[in-house]
Parts: structure tokens; sequence; C-alpha cells
């Protein structure tokens, strides 16, 4: 058994290229691949030079790079990284030959091809490799039997097989680990694994047995992103140390990302729905919770009230009330939700004795403050669909206030949105970074470049 040295395997001789690699099951210690799925290439370089400061070993040209800058991308990285390994993204699902080509003449070492591809790809992206010295990458990603597909790829003569889970997938809950460990039973070629993999994930990967582990977003979009590759390169070297820890319930980790996240990241990953119109926000605090709907008429305040009772630890109280000129909320009201544990008011009509609000402190947001209350009545509905500040808000939907006001994300769509919410907070954070090292927000993001013809 060899050991591939991270980078140490290039060689543009098809001959020298076969005989050093007779097979394929020469990897002993796990490689770390990092995986630029930038727009940007100076950035990409950038970031690729900090991934491989902190350990990452294969530096991968993500298919977004690929898309946006061409094979110029390729040839970039090659020059400013001589040495390591270079994998390109291609995700090629025709023309095999041709496009393994293209990635191996620009200066990759791999080329990924989609392990879904038609075996008539496989067969010609291989002989395409073998030509000009290069390795095929099979992706499962999306493959609808991917067990069989992993079986009939070794087959084929792929040289690594990747376990991943796409980017959109991982948003809606999938992870490629239980894929992995059935898969690494059946197959013996070398499997890289990728979906969204952090220290944990990583971790886990190399358990199950992968030797290639491939991260993407948390490493590139960090804003560290040495110590961030260096956190997986700890995982990956010593798997058994890891802590794993119990997320809890999907509710659990719903909320978890909504009190990290701000609402103007969650307005972001809804492509800017969701914010309410003229709620701002009375008593600041963050606040994340489930809705408990109000609808009621000019001041009656009974329902709004009630609806105090209903409503359970970390509901968010959510009121249309026709007036905005008549009070339908105040101090005892705002007392009595902080007994029951609400984690906050979202009313669009008015609210009054602001003193007394301000100092017990629960977060409230609204359209107005009037000294004048009405009369509770009785009329109204709790819990029925409402509209708040121009949204629809249903019982159990996501109630999201910060600073900059009021998010509404429907149940059905909330882990989705959540898990976006955290990629565009990521995202973010890395950017602010690279600002303040200097750059202007136009310069970093090429908007010039990015602005529609
Ligand atoms: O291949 C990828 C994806 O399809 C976009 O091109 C990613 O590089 C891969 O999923 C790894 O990235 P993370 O999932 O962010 O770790």
């Amino acid at each position: 058994m060899k050991k591939i040295k991270p980078g140490g395997n290039r060689c543009k001789n098809p001959i020298f290229h076969i005989s050093r690699f007779p097979d394929r099951g020469d990897i002993i210690v796990p490689i770390i691949q990092v995986a630029l799925d930038l727009l940007e290439l100076d950035r990409a370089v950038e970031i690729a030079k900090e991934a491989v400061a902190g350990g990452a070993d294969w530096i991968e040209i993500g298919t977004p790079l690929i898309k946006s800058e061409g094979m110029d991308s390729i040839r970039t990285m090659r020059k400013a990284f001589p040495d390591r390994t270079i994998l390109a993204d291609m995700k090629t699902v025709d023309t095999g030959a041709m496009e393994v080509e293209m990635a191996a003449k620009a200066g990759a070492d791999v080329a990924i091809i989609l392990g879904s591809a038609d075996d008539s790809t496989i067969l010609d992206a291989l002989r395409s490799a073998h030509k000009y010295g290069v390795r095929v990458m099979a992706d499962l990603i999306s493959a609808p039997e991917p067990i069989k597909r992993a079986v009939d790829l070794e087959a084929l003569g792929v040289d690594y097989i990747n376990v991943h889970v796409g980017i959109d997938q991982q948003m809606v809950g999938k992870d490629p680990i239980s894929i992995l460990m059935e898969i690494s039973e059946k197959v013996s070629v070398q499997l890289a694994v990728a979906g969204g993999l952090d220290a944990e994930g990583a971790a886990k990967a190399v358990k199950a047995g992968a030797r290639i582990v491939i991260v993407g977003g948390n490493i590139t979009r960090s804003d560290n992103v040495t110590e961030a590759a260096k956190k997986i390169r700890q995982s990956v070297d010593s798997p058994e140390s890891v802590d794993i820890r119990d997320r809890g319930t999907v509710d659990q980790e719903i909320r978890e990302i909504f009190k990290e996240v701000s609402t103007s990241n969650i307005s972001d990953a809804m492509h800017r729905k969701g914010a309410m119109k003229g709620i701002h926000p009375l008593v600041r605090g963050k606040m994340v919770g489930t809705a408990v709907t109000v609808q009621c008429f000019a001041g009656d305040w009974a329902k709004t009230v009630e609806a105090i009772d209903i409503a359970k630890e970390g509901d968010v109280i959510v009121i249309y009330n026709e007036s905005k000129d008549i009070a339908c909320w105040g101090g005892l009201a705002t007392l009595s939700s902080l007994n029951k544990g609400i984690a906050g008011v979202v009313i669009e009509g008015a609210v009054r004795d602001i003193d007394e609000v301000e100092t017990l402190g629960l977060p409230i947001y609204t359209s107005n403050t009037v000294p004048n209350a009405g009369d509770p009545k009785g009329f109204g509905e709790i819990n029925a669909e409402i509209t708040c500040g121009s949204q629809a808000v249903k019982a159990g939907d996501y109630i999201i206030g910060d600073e900059s006001g009021v998010v509404v994300v429907p149940k059905e769509q909330a882990y989705e949105l959540a898990r976006r919410a955290k990629e565009v907070n990521k995202t973010e954070k890395r950017i602010f970074d690279e600002i303040r090292r200097g750059g202007t927000l136009s310069e970093i993001m090429e908007l010039k470049k990015w602005e529609k013809l």
C-alpha cells in the first residue's frame, strides 16, 4: 500500500502516471479537499491559500467557479499551486472525453464527472483521462440508486467515487453519511464524501469509510478560513476525539439557527420576501418564536389578552388590530406574557404604557403607540390566518424580530429557510473579513462585472 502525498501525485506523462497509480486503494491518511464554490477567481486563490495553510490537501475548483471563470480558473489555480492536487468539478454529464481533456490540458489532476452520466460518457471520460494522465472522480449527486450506481462505477474503472449530497439537498435536511456507510460496504474503490461537512461531519465521514473529505462552505465561507481548515484537519486526523452533539428536535434546530442569524439574512434567504411592512421595534431585543395569531377590532383587547393564556413558552403573539389609534396592548398584558415565557409580541395596531413595557423588557414590535385603550368586547379570533404588516401569518409560522424589523417564515419551509439563512450569514461574515482587510464591497463582489447586460 502506498500513501498518496497531497500534491505529490501530479504527472503529465501518461505512462508515468499509470505506473505511479497502479491501483486506487492507496490513500492511507485521509485527504482534505477544499471545494472553492465561489464566483471570483482572485478571492478563490486567496481562500485556497488560507485553507492550505490550515491543512487542506487537495484543491477543488468548484462548478460555480468553473462556470464563472471557465478553464482559466484551473490554469490560474495550477500556477498558484504548482505542487498541489487540483480537481476540476466539471460535473460532466455528456461529452466525457472532451471535458476531461479540457480539464487536463488546463492543469487539473482529477476531473469530476457525474456518476449518473451514461456508461458511454463515463467510459470515454476514462479513456481520455488515461490518455492525458489524469484521474476521474465520479460524483453520485442526485443518482437515483446511489448504491447500485457505485458498484457499477467501480466496475467501469473510475478512480474515486464521491458520495455527495448537494448544497440544495442539504438545505432540506439530507446528509451523506448514512449512504456513505452503505456504499463503503459494497465497494473497495476510494471514497470521497461531500455535503455540508463541518468538523463533526468530517469525523463521522472518516469513521464511515471516506478517504477524501470534501469541505466547501464550512471552510471557504468562514471568517477565519485557516482556523476552519485546521478544525477539519484535527477531526479528520483524530475522528475519535470529536464530540458528536445532539442537535435536538427539528424545531429546536430551527430556533437555534434563527437566533444566530439576522432578519436581513432570513429575508435574503427568502429572496426578499417575508419582511413585515410598517412594523418597527418598540422594545428592542432579538425575538424568535412560533406564532399565535390574533385578529381583533378597533381597540378590542379581549382576544389579545386571551391569546396569552393559549400561547406556550417560546411563542410569539402576532396581532392584527383594526385601529392604530386605540391601543389593544399595554403593561399588564406584557407582564402576563413574561409570566408565561412568551418570546415577544408583534402588533399591527397600537401599544400603550410605553414606560412600563420598556422597563419590563419583553421584545415588542408595533406600528404605533398611543395613551388610550379600548374595551374587552370579545370580537375576533385566535389562531386564524391573519395579515399583519402586509404578511400572511398562520399559527405556528416562525416569527423573527431584531433591530431591522420582523420577518415571517412559513412553518412548512422553516427548516430549509433557516439553513439557507445560515449560509447567507456565513457568506457575509467572510465578506466582512475581506472588507476589514481593506477592500470595498464592490471590488470584492466584482459588482461591475455582474451588472445585468
Ligand atoms: O460540489 C459541490 C456543490 O455541488 C456545488 O458545486 C460542493 O463543492 C460540495 O457540496 C462541497 O461543498 P459543501 O457542501 O458546501 O461542503
